[in-house]
């Protein structure tokens, strides 16, 4: 019989239960106790829907209140002195290395936060150093297992894998120079070997051990490290079914093949052309096979035939008491559920899953590929494939104005009329900036009043012109502000935008909105990703209203605000049938005729903002080229249609840029603006190894908290970028955009930007 497995569930609940406890419990309304039984309420919806849906392998240990990693670093003491010291309750610890602390006499930072391999998931990034001191402090997976089990659900408890969390963690401040976390697995070993004995103890048969670095090309070099840990693992522990996901095994599995585990999991959505070599290599082992056919990284009905298929190959070669059907990865990707959607219609529901459905997907794949009878399951079998012909026919109605343009875009499309130099002259007498112009990122404090009122809207309370009216006051407010305190290339301030990709997507043709499909970005931070359906294009002007309606306030320049196509792409559940590069294209061209219409309305400076850029690079190396390539052909194709006294911009943040600064140079835009404050500034590193050669305006302060930066700090920051940077090229601004801020810290930021600026002016003269 083949049994069936979901890795991992969404831990934020049907209705974002989990956000809305922990927020209640960081604002002290709600106890820890009321907080704990919160999430005991959400496990149990988990568990007892996947158990409802005929799940065999139902996980436990994978929810979280704020980041699954940080629970494994919370778990295994893996814990920086800063946060131990001021004697919080080991759970306010927690919360304090996910977000910081700023309460009680305690003042401590946030640990570093970073995307969750291609994903935008960001994980708490664990610290070692040669003094950490490894220890059970509780062992989750067995207390979730046996609340599993009280419950009456057997479970099969997940944990991230040693080396694993060790590869994804950094060394701490303490550590001394050459420490690598990988040094440690031996220390850590121990403690791995406790929690699995008590999970055996407790009556786990099974328990899923992640190792999602085994898709790097990183962990080709750890095949010595991975036989000696598992080795010492397996023979204490419950059968461990090893789990890898996002992408592809390649040469490591020559060694993962070896290891002796029970069970291996690997990703057939994302590459399905694994199987053969896995099987392969495992068919003279005794491990079972997990099958992970059903996308955890996308919402799109699982097409059965083409699982089956690939469930039919893996019997042949094992048998079916060795092959288990999977989700790819964890669920945490996916929204909860589709019954929560009552606004799409039942052709756009018949397409898609979510967590819930993608349960059942797996557990009816089970079933067939088993041979079962039951009438059930050849009911489900045929409206399965009804459904999956239905949208085939719906993708063979492409747009064909749209397939023809991009199939004629040439390489001229992707170039501006002449080289940055030229333009930088056209531009300097064009825009008429001063040396080390000052400007923002484009958003601006997004205040109760402005959230009030587009939720007016939408229920009807305000009429469309009530509603652009209070816009156009609050851009007049923030162009005010500006000329005030003396920025020099000025923003609308983004107040009609409620997401900066869902306002695109909502006026482009080609994508759908849910309603409740909710997704986690961090801790309590969920996004409700759009979806893209079908060919896209533009109907008509995105933004030119509002950015005219503020260029008509203002003697100085307006800049234009746009977000790019390869961030819309990469914070959007993208279309299965085309390619990805498709459907930046498409989006490319849509932007450019923004672009050319903001131009033309008397735009003389216009950001395109490409933040997402560095998280869609695949995960090997050899994939990189491919992916850069038609990225930055796609910025290009938006943004090179402008003449050359048009200044584009672009935006880049919170990720590590440095491995891609070469690209980041051939978008060709003439100014980029890049967060580097956050980062220490390391980014000065790459104009150091690199150089770049158009204007550029490095962050010169963290927007994330309310801390105003004093001028002198500004003024260091400054002095510092002169070194790499060429006086000329440098641009002053924030590290990101203003909405998340408030308006006193705002003001009292810019004023001393504004400051360091004019003292950067005489000083460097
Ligand atoms: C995540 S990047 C944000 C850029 C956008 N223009 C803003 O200022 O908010
Ligand atoms: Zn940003």
């Amino acid at each position: 019989m083949v049994f069936s497995s979901v890795l991992g569930f969404p831990r934020i609940g049907a209705n974002r239960e989990v956000k809305k406890a922990v927020e209640a419990y960081w604002a002290g309304k709600i106890t820890a106790d009321e907080l704990k039984k919160a999430a005991s309420e959400t496990k149990k919806y988990n568990w007892s829907n996947l158990k409802a849906k005929n799940v065999d392998f139902i996980p436990s240990g994978d929810f979280t209140l704020y980041d699954h990693v940080l629970d494994h670093s919370a778990a295994f003491n893996v814990i920086p002195e800063r946060y131990t010291k001021s004697k919080l309750s080991d759970l306010d610890i927690y919360f304090a290395m996910g977000r910081g602390r700023q309460a009680d006499g305690v003042d401590v930072p946030a640990s570093e936060m970073k995307k969750w391999f291609d994903s935008n998931y960001h994980y708490v990034v664990p610290e070692f150093s040669e003094k950490t001191k490894f220890e059970l402090k509780f062992n989750k997976a067995v207390e979730e297992f046996k609340e599993a089990k009280a419950e009456g659900i057997n479970t099969r408890p997940v944990i991230l894998g040693p080396i694993s969390f060790l590869v994804l963690g950094k060394a701490d401040k303490e550590a001394s120079s050459g420490f690598e976390p990988i040094n440690r697995l031996n220390d850590l070993l121990p403690v791995y070997v406790q929690l699995l004995k008590e999970l055996k103890d407790a009556g786990a048969e099974w328990v899923q051990i992640d190792e999602p670095i085994l898709v790097m090309d990183s962990a080709a070099g750890l095949a010595k490290q991975y036989a000696s840990a598992y080795s010492q693992l397996a023979a204490v522990s419950p059968k461990i079914v090893l789990a890898t996901y996002y992408g592809r095994l390649d040469s490591n599995l020559d060694f993962v093949a070896k290891l002796p585990v029970a069970g291996l999991h690997i990703d057939l959505d994302r590459e399905p052309k694994q199987l053969e070599p896995t099987l392969a290599a495992i068919k003279s082992t005794n491990i079972v096979l997990s099958l992970g056919v059903v996308s955890g990284r996308n919402v799109w009905k699982n097409d059965f035939l083409a699982s089956i298929k690939l469930g039919q190959k893996a019997i042949e070669e094992l048998g079916q008491q060795r092959v288990i059907v999977a989700t790819s990865s964890s669920l945490l990707h996916i929204p909860v559920t589709l019954a929560s959607e009552k606004k799409l219609t039942a052709e756009q529901k018949d397409w898609f899953s979510f967590a819930l459905e993608k349960a059942e997907e797996v557990a009816i794949l089970a079933a067939v590929l088993s041979g079962s009878q039951d009438a059930n399951v050849a009911a489900a079998l045929e409206a399965n494939k009804k459904s999956i012909d239905a949208r085939r026919k719906f993708e063979s109605t492409s747009d064909d104005a749209v397939r023809k343009r991009v199939a004629a875009t040439t390489d001229a499309d992707l170039h501006r009329k002449n080289l940055f130099p030229k333009r930088w002259e056209a531009q300097k007498s064009h825009l008429d900036l001063p040396k080390f112009p000052t400007t923002t990122i484009g958003s601006f404090p997004q205040t109760k009043e402005i959230r009030a009122a587009r939720l007016k809207l939408g229920k009807g309370e305000l009429t469309q012109q009530e509603y652009d009216d209070f816009i156009k006051k609050e851009i007049e407010l923030v162009v005010r502000f500006q000329e005030k305190v003396g920025l020099d290339l000025l923003v609308h301030g983004e107040p009609e935008r409620n997401d900066m990709v869902q306002y695109f997507g909502e006026q482009l043709n080609g994508f759908v909105f849910t309603q409740n499909a909710w997704v986690q970005s961090y801790g309590s931070r969920y996004v409700r990703p759009p979806i893209i359906v079908s060919d896209v294009s533009r109907p008509g002007p995105m933004t030119v209203k509002w950015t005219s309606y503020a260029q008509s306030l203002t003697k100085k320049p307006m800049k234009g605000m746009l977000t790019g196509p390869v961030t819309i792409l990469n914070w959007s559940f993208p279309r299965a049938d085309i390619s990805k590069e498709m459907q930046s294209k498409q989006l490319a061209l849509a932007l450019r005729d923004e672009v050319i219409d903001l131009e033309k309305a008397g735009i003389h400076a216009i950001q395109v903002d490409e933040p997402a850029i560095r998280e869609g690079l695949p995960l090997r190396r050899v994939d990189w080229d491919a992916y850069l390539t038609w990225a930055v052909d796609s910025f290009k194709l938006a943004t090179a249609g402008v003449k050359d006294e048009t200044q584009t911009h672009s935006h880049f943040c919170y990720s590590d840029f440095n491995d891609i600064f070469p690209s980041i140079q051939r978008l060709d835009a003439d100014v980029i603006s890049i967060e580097a404050s956050k980062s220490d500034m390391k980014l000065l590193k790459a104009f150091n190894e690199f150089g770049y050669s158009n204007e550029i305006g490095p962050g010169v302060y963290d927007i994330h908290s309310p801390r105003v930066p004093s001028e002198q700090e500004i003024k260091d920051r400054i002095a510092e970028m002169i070194k790499p940077i060429p006086g000329h090229l440098l641009f002053i601004n924030p590290d990101c955009g203003l909405k998340t801020r408030g308006w006193k810290e705002t003001e009292a930021a810019l004023a001393n930007v504004v400051a360091a600026a004019r003292w950067a002016r005489q000083t460097y003269a």
